[in-house]
């Protein structure tokens, strides 16, 4: 078997469209949204996501305000930064792209951001909302992993979903997701404490795979006929991503996210609703 492609790339294209439609009407109006950025540092792959966030931010007419400060920055220029984005009306929604430079405390900087211009969902006020079952942005990778999962008829419901990893941006918010009544699924968590990680991978309806381990899920730990998610961005030595899932399981999964062309595009998608959605809410 040839598991069928779960295309992020086109997925997140069509979304892209039908923002482009909602960021006309609130031009007229007369709101144009913006999304900021925070990078800080010279860490070449959070360049690479950053400079693709305003690539489609553009690409959908909304306004691009990017911050940039070297790795050596101090705890209080980053917050500063963040002070004047959560005060500039242009801004309707940004994220601080992770992780910060070592010796920087991020829960802080976190707190400090304006949890409705929080494009990325993870402002603890946001994550309790999510918990707590009520409305607010959603995590970008768990929400794209969602939408990529309806897009193509991948059952859900009532699925076993094994997800591999607890990061805040993917493993740990994604179980929250798929165990809301609305999507009905049942989770296990794994991470690097699972002792029998391949037994409890063959009983996988869903995999995903969020451990930011090349090669982590290996074509004889998948069922015949899984959906396999990739969420990897390791890197080999010239600059490749290498995801955590072994090339051979395309031969044996049902769906499998491509990567790259999978689950970063549906991402950057998802950062893109959320910076609409705050905007068509603070007008009401
Ligand atoms: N505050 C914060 N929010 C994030 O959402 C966030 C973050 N920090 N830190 C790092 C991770 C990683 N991440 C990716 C986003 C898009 C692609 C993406 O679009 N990748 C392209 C390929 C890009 C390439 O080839 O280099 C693809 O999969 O097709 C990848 C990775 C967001 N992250």
């Amino acid at each position: 078997m040839t598991a069928q492609i779960l295309d992020g790339k086109a997925t997140a294209a069509a979304i892209k469209s039908d923002l482009t439609t909602r960021v006309e009407a609130l031009k007229a109006r007369g709101l144009t949204p913006g999304l900021g950025t925070l990078l800080v540092g010279e860490d070449v792959g959070s360049q690479k996501y950053v400079a693709g966030k305003h690539r489609d931010s553009q690409q959908i007419g909304v306004n691009s305000l990017q911050r940039e400060l070297p790795a050596t920055a101090t705890q209080e220029e980053i917050e500063a930064v963040v002070r004047e984005l959560n005060e500039d009306p242009s801004c309707t929604g940004y994220i601080v792209q992770l992780p910060l430079p070592r010796g920087i405390d991020t829960n802080r900087v976190l707190e400090l951001m304006d949890p409705d211009k929080d494009a990325d969902g993870l402002h603890p006020t946001n994550l309790g909302r999510l918990v707590l079952n009520q409305p607010g942005p959603l995590p970008c990778t768990p929400e794209g992993i969602l939408v990529l999962l309806r897009r193509y008829g991948v059952e859900v419901n009532g699925a076993h979903v094994v997800v591999v990893g607890r990061g805040v941006t993917a493993g740990r918010p994604l179980p929250l997701l798929l165990t809301r009544k609305s999507e009905n699924a049942t989770v296990t968590q794994c991470h690097t404490g699972t002792r029998d990680l391949p037994a409890l991978l063959r009983q996988a309806d869903i995999v995903v795979a969020a451990a930011g381990v090349p090669h982590l899920v290996k074509p004889e730990d998948v069922r015949p006929g899984a959906a396999v998610l990739d969420v990897g961005v390791s890197r080999d030595e010239n600059g490749k991503i290498v995801g955590d899932v072994h090339p051979g399981v395309r031969d044996v999964a049902g769906w499998i996210s491509p990567n790259p062309g999978g689950v970063g595009p549906m991402t950057r998608a998802q950062l893109l609703v959320n910076v609409v959605e705050a905007a068509e809410r603070s007008l009401g």
